[in-house]
Order: structure tokens, then C-alpha cells, then sequence
């Protein structure tokens, strides 16, 4: 996100003795290639947090949102386009190749397949030993020693040092992986979706591993993962990623019983009920995020977000009228990001139809049932003359501008107890009763007092 989102002070917790990486204003961008005009990858646009000492951050968020990405450049596996990363106070975006290479050694990767991540031609002593190899740690006995105790750290055999991975279960490959990434002792893993892979039952185990390593040598986790019942049992705080953006970070307990951010919301509502009699705000998201070259202005979520704030002067409008209007942009949204090939282009020129249809039947299919007010009737249509004549980029502009609210026009900032309480309406509303601690920071436009906030409107939707 631009400069204008998060002041850098506002979203730490307190500094402590104890911080271990504080990130500022990251981002990585994938570089684009001429078919998508150069524009670029925001895998990660612009995040700041911190990670303590021997805690087990956990980071979740749909499928491409820039979890991978993000655990991949913390530990400069994936350069920073921008921003810092300070380990123990050290800003290691700057480091040179040499320096990079000594430094390597305090931080290491488990990937979520350890198929792909180790090398069949490999022994399993081989590929625990490798690491010691390159950094030349120890004469060659002591490095075989040291692999057979890890080796025995982990839960295998000294004999397995002669075996090939394929000889191995999923589980135990798993442990050959975590094995290879503490032979060079460090203090920070970035576990990349470790257990997803595995077969239910092993998973447990793995992850009793992961807990008794952290515990036994003092290790500092981040933990990628989908499954939201394995991040509440493992994590002690938890960022919720959305399109290369955190939209909430903070303790685990408290992010799944009392979540702030719309995002968050939407999230867990969509984790099975084991009860199906119990009284849940069920959230259905509509479409699928943004493309990451060409993110929304304003709040990152604000294309799908179900409690976006609507325009003053739209706010008696039809609900369901809205609904269309909002289903408009994602159209537009649709048409922007697709990939339209050139014959495709040349028949849309010689005005032949294509896959994409007229703008004006995809109006038509999507008010035609509405008494449309004068106002919103001629705005529909000169957004869907301007997408037809000067495409859609320009009128998702005109869209923005007419139909936009402060979720589509400015980046939000994290709201903590004090800022809210700030505003001025304790009473009427305390900060508390949206986020409730000062180590727990969403990122929505409705936690300024004048909107209502994200769970009110949620709890008065009807769903
Ligand atoms: N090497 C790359 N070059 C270009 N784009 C990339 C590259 N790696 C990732 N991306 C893109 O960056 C975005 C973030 O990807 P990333 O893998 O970090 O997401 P993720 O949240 O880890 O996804 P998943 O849960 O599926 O692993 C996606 O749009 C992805 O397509």
C-alpha cells in the first residue's frame, strides 16, 4: 500500500526487550513481463509488523494473497522492493552478497512439500549435512555427528543417514526437511505450510515436533497455513493476510473469538461449524480477489468487502439495487484483468461479438428488473459507454468516482484502542468493543467512530 497507510508507529506492539524482527513498509513486487505491459506483481504491498522472541506468528489468507512471498523475503530467499526488515535491530534488506550468505545461517525455510524439497539422488545424511557443507561448519567427522544427532532430534534413526528419501513416508520426510533446516542452529523458521501435505494423522505429530524444537532450542516461528484450527492450536498471535496487504494482527484467542476486520469475519465464517445449531454470521464472499498487477484503490478488501460503506447520498438506495451496482464494478473488475487475446481484440474492433458480450447487455441483465432513480439510470449508462468506448479502466474511474465511498478512495489505518478512543465518542462507542488490546490492530475504515463498525453491521445484514 502507499505511504499513506499505516504510520509505522502505530501498528507495533510496544517494543520490548524482546523483539526479535520488526518489518516496516514492505513490499515485493514480481516484476512483469511485456504481455501484461510491464505492470507488475504487488505480491506484498507495504506491511508492517513485528515478531517476538520465541513466539509462533501465524499468517493466514486465501490462496495467492502473499503468504509465500512474504515468508520467502523475510528470510531473502525473495528481494524486498521496498521497505526494511531489521533483525535484532539489523536492516537485512541491505546486506551484501557476503554478508547475506554469514547471515543466512540465523534463518531458515520448512516447505509445505517435502517431496519437492528434497533431493531423491541425495542421502538423508547428505541432505541434513549439505547446510554444514556450504557454510563449512566442523571438520567432515563432526559434521556427520552433528547430522546424526539431528537425526535423532527429529525423531529418526542414526541408521536412516544411508537411506533415500524415497524410502520414506510423507511424515518422515517432513522431519528429514526439518531436520536439514536446524543444522545451522537458527533462532527464526519460517514454517511454509509444513503440515498441509500430510495425511491427517501424521499431521498432529509434526507439529507436537514443531513445539517441542521451539521450546527445546528457543526458536522463533512464522507460520504459514490455510487450516485455521491448526494456526489457533499452534500460533500465539495471528496476521490475517489480503491481497499482499495485513488487514488484522493479533493475539490468537482473541483474533478467532472477538475478530475486528471485515476480512477476518469473512474468513471465519467459512470454517465448518462442528454445531450446526449454533448462531453464526455466515459470510458469503462474492467473486475472487482482485488481481494483484492491478489492485483497488482505497482499502484492498474494498471490492468484496460485505460491509463496505456506502456513499452518503446512495444510502436510502434498494439494497438488493446496490448489491447490482456493487456487481457492476466486478464485471468491470472481471473484463479488466482478463487476458483478451489479439483476435479476440480485432473482432471486438470490427465489431463482431465476443466472449465478452456488450457492456450494455450486461446492463441490462443486471438492472433490468429495477425502477432505476434518473440519477443512478445515466451514470449506469455512461459507465458502460465509457468502458465500450475507452475501456474499463476508465470506467472503474468514473465508477469510483460516482459510486465510491472513503473504502474505495483512501487507504485505511489501523485503528488501536487509543486512536479510536481519540475520536472523541466514548460512550456511543468505545474502541474496545471492536479491539480489544493494544497489541491487536485491524485495518477497516469503519472502526472510526463515525461509521458503525464492521460486527454491528454484519450481526444486522440479512444474510
Ligand atoms: N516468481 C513469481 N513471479 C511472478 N509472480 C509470482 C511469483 N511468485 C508468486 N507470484 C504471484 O504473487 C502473488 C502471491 O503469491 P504467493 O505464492 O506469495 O501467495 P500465497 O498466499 O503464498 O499463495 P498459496 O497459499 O497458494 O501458496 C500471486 O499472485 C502469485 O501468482
Amino acid at each position: 500500500m502507499s505511504q499513506n497507510v499505516v504510520s509505522s508507529d502505530s501498528t507495533r506492539t510496544p517494543q520490548t526487550a524482546e523483539t526479535m524482527i520488526e518489518v516496516d513498509e514492505l513490499k515485493t513486487y514480481y516484476e512483469g513481463n511485456s504481455l501484461f505491459g510491464g505492470t507488475p506483481v504487488k505480491a506484498v504491498d507495504g506491511v508492517t509488523f513485528d515478531i517476538q522472541q520465541g513466539e509462533t506468528l501465524g499468517l493466514v489468507g486465501e490462496s495467492g494473497c502473499g503468504k509465500t512471498t512474504l515468508g520467502r523475503t523475510l528470510i531473502q530467499l525473495e528481494e524486498a522492493t521496498g521497505g526494511e526488515i531489521r533483525f535484532d535491530g539489523k536492516d537485512i534488506t541491505t546486506l551484501s552478497r557476503d554478508e547475506l550468505h554469514q547471515w543466512r545461517k540465523n534463518a531458515q525455510m520448512v516447505f509445505q512439500d517435502p517431496d519437492s524439497s528434497l533431493n531423491d539422488r541425495m542421502t538423508i545424511g547428505e541432505i541434513v549435512r549439505e547446510p554444514l557443507d556450504v557454510h563449512e561448519i566442523g571438520t567432515p567427522r563432526e559434521r556427520r555427528q552433528k547430522v546424526k544427532e539431528l537425526l535423532d532430534t527429529v525423531g529418526l534413526q542414526r541408521e536412516h543417514y544411508f537411506r533415500y528419501p524415497h524410502q520414506f513416508s510423507g511424515g518422515q520426510r517432513q522431519r528429514i526437511g526439518i531436520a536439514r533446516t536446524l543444522a545451522l542452529e537458527p533462532d527464526f523458521i519460517v514454517l511454509d505450510e509444513p503440515v498441509s501435505a500430510l495425511d491427517v494423522s501424521v499431521q498432529a505429530e509434526i507439529i507436537n515436533l514443531l513445539e517441542d524444537l521451539q521450546e527445546e532450542f528457543g526458536l522463533t516461528y512464522l507460520f504459514i497455513a490455510h487450516d485455521l484450527s491448526v494456526v489457533r492450536h499452534i500460533c500465539d498471535r495471528v496476521a490475517v493476510m489480503y491481497l499482499g496487504n495485513i488487514m488484522e494482527i493479533g493475539p490468537t484467542e482473541e483474533l478467532f473469538t472477538d475478530p475486528a476486520n471485515p476480512y477476518t469475519h469473512s474468513l471465519l465464517s467459512a470454517i465448518p461449524e462442528p454445531d450446526p445449531t449454533a448462531e453464526r454470521d455466515r459470510i458469503t464472499l462474492h467473486g475472487t480477489p482482485p488481481n494483484p498487477r492491478y489492485p483497488p484503490s482505497g482499502c484492498p478488501f474494498s471490492t468484496r468487502c460485505p460491509v463496505a460503506i456506502k456513499p452518503e447520498e446512495f444510502s436510502d438506495l434498494d439494497p438488493n439495487l446496490w448489491t447490482r451496482i456493487v456487481q457492476l464494478r466486478e464485471v468491470l473488475g472481471e473484463r479488466l484483468r482478463a487476458d483478451r487475446s489479439v483476435r479476440e481484440r480485432i473482432r471486438e474492433r470490427l465489431g463482431k461479438e465476443t466472449r465478452f458480450g456488450t457492456m450494455e447487455e450486461t446492463v441490462n441483465e443486471l438492472f433490468g428488473e429495477f425502477d432505476l432513480p434518473t440519477d443512478v439510470e445515466t451514470e449506469i449508462h455512461q459507465i458502460a459507454h465509457l468502458a465500450q468506448s475507452d475501456g474499463e479502466a476508465a470506467a472503474l474511474e468514473r465508477y469510483g468516482t460516482v459510486f465510491g465511498s472513503i473504502c474505495d478512495q483512501q487507504d485505511p489505518h489501523f485503528v488501536e484502542e487509543e486512536d479510536a478512543a481519540d475520536e472523541g465518542t466514548q460512550g456511543e462507542r468505545t474502541a474496545g468493543s471492536e479491539i480489544s488490546g493494544p497489541n491487536h490492530q485491524s485495518y477497516c475504515h469503519r472502526h472510526k467512530a463515525e461509521f458503525d463498525d464492521p460486527e454491528a453491521v454484519i450481526k444486522a445484514r440479512d444474510v
